[in-house]
C-alpha cells in the first residue's frame, strides 16, 4: 500500500518510520524539507509540496502542529486541495478543533475527495512502537481502507461517526490529561515542601487506585527536572484552549481545566513551550515558592 505523509515532527517522523518498517511505500513532505532526510534513509520518497504528495498517493496522512498548520497545508498554494479528487483520501491525524476538521472536510468533499479525521492518543513512544489509540471520524469507506495502516500505527482504532467527533474525543481526553498533570505537579511539590521523598510518593501512587502510565513514565523524570519533549507543552496548552472553547459552546463549566490552562500559559510565558508538557511542574514549584 502506498501512502503520502505530511508533517515529520515528533509524531510524524515516528509514524512514517513505522509504516516504512511494516512494508508500506511512503512519500513524505515536511515544511522544513531537510527533516525528510532521516526517513529517506529508511526508504521514503519525498514530495516537494503537499500537492505533489497527494497527486502521487491515493491516501495521504497528515499530522501537524495545530489548526493553523492543518488549514495551511490544505488551503495554501500547492496544498492538498490542488490535487485531491475523486478516488483520493485525506486523513488528518493532527489534534485540532471540530471547526477546523469541518472546514477541511467540506473543501475536500467539494473536490470529490474523501476525508477522515483521526487524531491519536499516545505520545512519542507509543508512536514509535505502534501503540497509538486512533480516534477516527468521517468517511467510513476511507476508514476501512486505512485500517491496514491504522493497525501498524496503533493498538486500537475507534470509528466515532461524523467528522468532528474524533476532534471532540481527543480534546476531552487531553483536557483530562492536562488537568491531571497539574494535580500531579501540585502533589509532587506538596510532598517535597512538606519534607517527603517524592520518589516515595511515586511508589505509593503506583500501587494505588490512581496508578497510571503517565505518573509512572513522567514522574521520575520530573523529579530530575528532565523535560525532554515527548509531547510539547505548547501543544498541550493548545489542546486545553480548544477544549475550553468546546466547553464554552456546550455551556460546560470547567474550572479545573481553566486553572490548568493558566498554568500551561504561564509555562509558555516562561519559555517552556518546546519542552515536554510535564514542565508545567516548574510553574507550580515557582508559585508555591512565591507564596
Ligand atoms: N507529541 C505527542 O505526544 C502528541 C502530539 N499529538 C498532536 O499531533 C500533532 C503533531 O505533534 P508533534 O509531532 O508532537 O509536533 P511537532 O511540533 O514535533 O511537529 C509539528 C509539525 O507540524 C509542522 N508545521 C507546523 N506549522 C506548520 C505550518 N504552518 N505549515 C506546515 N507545517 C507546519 C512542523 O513542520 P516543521 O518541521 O517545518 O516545523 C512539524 O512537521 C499536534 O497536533 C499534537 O497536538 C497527538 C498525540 C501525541
Ligand atoms: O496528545 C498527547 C497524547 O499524549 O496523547
Amino acid at each position: 500500500m502506498e501512502v503520502g505523509f505530511l508533517g515529520l515532527g515528533i509524531m510524524g517522523k515516528a509514524m512514517s518510520m513505522n509504516l516504512l518498517k511494516n512494508g508500506f511505500k511512503v512519500t513524505v513532505w515536511n515544511r522544513t524539507l531537510s527533516k525528510c532526510d532521516e526517513v529517506v534513509v529508511h526508504g521514503a520518497s519525498v514530495g516537494e509540496t503537499p500537492a505533489e504528495v497527494v497527486k502521487k498517493c491515493n491516501i495521504t496522512i497528515a499530522i501537524l502542529s495545530d489548526p493553523a498548520a492543518a488549514l495551511s497545508v490544505v488551503f495554501d498554494k500547492d496544498g492538498v486541495l490542488d490535487q485531491i479528487c475523486s478516488g483520493k483520501g485525506y486523513i488528518d491525524m493532527s489534534t485540532v478543533d471540530p471547526e477546523t476538521s469541518w472546514k477541511i472536510s467540506e473543501a475536500i468533499a467539494l473536490k470529490g475527495g474523501h476525508f477522515l479525521e483521526a487524531p491519536v492518543s499516545g505520545s512519542k513512544q507509543p508512536a514509535e512502537t505502534g501503540q497509538l489509540v486512533i480516534l477516527a471520524a468521517g468517511d467510513k469507506a476511507l476508514y476501512e481502507e486505512a485500517v491496514p495502516a491504522f493497525d501498524v500505527l496503533g493498538k486500537k482504532s475507534f470509528f466515532l461517526g461524523p467528522v468532528g467527533n474524533g476532534a471532540k474525543m481527543k480534546l476531552v481526553v487531553n483536557m483530562i490529561m492536562g488537568s491531571v498533570m497539574n494535580a500531579f505537579s501540585e502533589g509532587l511539590t506538596l510532598a517535597e515542601r512538606s519534607g517527603l521523598n517524592p520518589h516515595s510518593l511515586l511508589d505509593v501512587l503506583d500501587l494505588g487506585g490512581i496508578a497510571n502510565p503517565m505518573f509512572r513514565g513522567k514522574g521520575p523524570e520530573m523529579v530530575k527536572d528532565n523535560y525532554s519533549p515527548a509531547f510539547p507543552l505548547k501543544h498541550q496548552q493548545k489542546d486545553m484552549r480548544l477544549a475550553l472553547a468546546l466547553g464554552d459552546q456546550n455551556a460546560v463549566s470547567m474550572p479545573v481545566a481553566a486553572a490548568a490552562n493558566e498554568a500551561f500559559k504561564k509555562a509558555r510565558s516562561m519559555g517552556l513551550g518546546d519542552l515536554d508538557f510535564s514542565a508545567v511542574y516548574e510553574t507550580v514549584k515557582l508559585l508555591k515558592h512565591s507564596s
